[in-house]
């Protein structure tokens, strides 16, 4: 996505990105098949640029692999500190003998430093790299090149917290829609923005690894009677007509859709969102 597509919000976001996601055999590509719902047409391969950078696809493919393992022991993690038995999440991924994968995705992002002219022109202090939102997957691992900073999130009272810059082999663990959707709301998604400020000597480079269930899970919340629910009354902060979807499928394809509208415009024209998220054929 080239900088100027993405927007949050109805702003455009400041940054470039390239995304790759899980590979779908093409007995799970078929658009015909009984039972076919819309967002299936997620279902793809990559377009990977083995002729002209034949590492890329071998080294993303490995760095998604560790970095799905890391995101699965913090899955477990969860359940223990949630007391809930394993299998309770477990039903909604992929087994190992599974042929339809969990939807993954990574994004290599770049947002680039403000110049002098656009920061004088602006008169604004910092300009949106990515407007705040909550991702709507199930977790997501952050890793930011070590010069980098912008990154903010929200606490469950409001105020937005700077994350630090972090050294190598460091992860900013971000929880998703779907996890505040298993937990009954006592995960919250974390809300998180993107700032570019023009004092950054250096672009911010992220890759966010966003580990999900499979495409058709629709989650359901474990029984939550005996959690101590601690954050009751606290704010936190809701996008506008921010639906969270049980259907991971249509949860995924509502953020793509809303986030790139010229895209879904020129190859999904057949597909419309309602003023209240839901979209429909
Ligand atoms: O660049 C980052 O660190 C955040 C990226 C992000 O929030 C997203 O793509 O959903
Ligand atoms: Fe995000």
């Amino acid at each position: 996505m080239p900088l100027g597509v993405e927007n949050t919000d109805g702003k455009i976001d400041g940054r470039d990105q390239i995304e790759y996601a899980a590979e779908y055999m093409a007995s799970y590509q078929n658009q015909q098949d009984a039972g076919h719902r819309f967002y299936h047409r997620l279902r793809s391969t990559n377009p990977w640029p083995d002729s002209i950078q034949p590492d890329l696809r071998p080294a993303i493919t490995e760095y998604v692999s560790r970095g799905l393992d890391v995101a699965g022991r913090l899955h477990d993690a969860m359940c223990l500190a949630l007391n809930v038995d394993p299998r309770e999440l477990a039903r909604f991924f992929a087994k190992s003998d599974d042929e339809e994968p969990n939807f993954w995705s990574i994004k290599l992002v770049s947002y680039p430093p403000i110049s002098n002219e656009t920061h004088a022109s602006s008169m604004a202090e910092s300009l949106q790299g990515v407007g705040a939102h909550t991702d709507s997957n199930f977790l997501t691992l952050i890793c930011q090149d070590q010069n980098s900073s912008g990154l903010q999130v929200q606490h469950v009272g409001g105020a937005s917290i700077d994350v630090p810059q972090t050294p190598p082999n460091v992860f900013i663990c971000n929880i998703g829609e779907l996890s505040e959707l298993w937990t009954g709301g006592y995960f919250l998604a974390t809300p998180h923005q993107v700032l570019r400020y023009s004092s950054n000597a250096h672009s911010r480079t992220s890759i966010p690894i966003f580990y999900n269930l499979k495409l058709d899970s629709a989650i359901e919340p474990f029984n939550t009677n005996d959690l101590l629910w601690e954050r009751q009354g606290q704010n936190q902060m809701r996008r506008n007509q921010n639906k969270l979807i049980h259907c991971v499928g249509e949860n995924s394809i509502k953020s793509l859709a809303r986030s790139h509208p010229k895209v879904f415009a020129r190859h999904h024209g057949d597909l419309r969102i309602l003023e209240d998220d839901w979209i429909v054929m």
